[in-house]
């Protein structure tokens, strides 16, 4: 599903990501963990297009993406669930996930002006997509809250709605389970389990190694901006140069 080749981006000098290559199958949940300043999320930016690189390429299910600008790589399937949480203020729970299904509307701007028909009808498809989003991630009897008045749990969960409204073929998420509490984290991971049982690609930052474990199929290990170690889980867990990156770091934040 997605194929970035010898990807580099570099700020003020400064490698964040250096000459990255990886594969990630259609349907694969990947792990992607390292030690923090490794260059996760600036990956997911280079993924997503809201970064331009320096050198390499990103392939889409076998098409070059890595010229197009965001809002076209997500036309083309690619959804991203930042790090921050985005929310609109003032908006339902619903309104805030229908602004995901906008994104693959097809009635465009003059029939929203113009009011036309295919608008309203757009609008009811659009509100049945959210809906039904909102059921997948347990949220529908929250549709008509306010966004800022839920839980961050929740909240974590409306984006993952809102991504999934798009209609995503390769779903990046940005350590969606910081911050939150044990049985928070739990609801989410069946979540991101209910997902990933549908065939959706999913790419997953987290910094809790215990459930990334759980969800991925393989995990990617950056350092420094490099790949230094690739496989399954517990073949991570027991590579020594992971050991120490990631064991270091965490004694050095201790
Ligand atoms: N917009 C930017 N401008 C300048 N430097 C940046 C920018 N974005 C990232 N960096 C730098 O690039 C490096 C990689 O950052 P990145 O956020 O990708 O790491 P990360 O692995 O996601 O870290 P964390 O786990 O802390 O989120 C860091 O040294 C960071 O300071």
């Amino acid at each position: 599903m997605l194929r970035v080749q010898g990807l580099a981006r570099s700020f003020g000098g400064v490698y964040a990501v250096r000459d990255v290559s990886l594969d990630v199958a259609d349907g694969e949940t990947r792990g992607i963990i390292g030690p923090n300043g490794a260059g996760k999320s600036t990956l997911f930016n280079l993924i997503s297009g809201h970064l331009a690189p320096d050198q390499g390429s990103t392939e889409l299910a076998g098409s070059r993406i890595d010229r197009l600008p965001p809002h076209r790589r997500a036309k083309r399937g690619v959804s991203i669930v930042f790090q921050a949480a985005r929310i609109f203020r003032h908006m339902t729970v619903r309104e805030n996930v229908m602004v995901g299904a906008h994104l693959r509307a097809s009635a465009g701007f003059p029939s929203a002006v113009l009011r036309l028909p295919s608008h309203f009808a757009t609008e009811r498809a659009i509100r049945e997509l959210a809906e039904d989003a909102l059921a997948r991630v347990g949220l529908l009897e929250w549709a008509d809250s306010n966004a800022e008045a839920l839980p961050l749990g929740q909240q974590r969960a409306m984006q993952v709605a809102r991504a999934i409204c798009a209609g995503p073929r390769l779903l990046l998420l940005d350590e969606p389970a910081s911050g939150l509490r044990s049985q928070e984290r739990e609801q989410l991971a069946r979540v991101v389990e209910e997902l990933k049982s549908t065939g959706v690609t999913i790419m997953l930052i987290e910094h809790d190694v215990a459930f990334v474990s759980r969800l991925a199929d393989r995990v990617t290990v950056l350092d420094l901006g490099s790949v230094i170690a690739e496989g399954t889980p517990a073949e991570v867990r027991a590579d020594p140069k992971v050991i120490t990156a990631y064991l270091g770091a965490e004694a050095e934040a201790a």
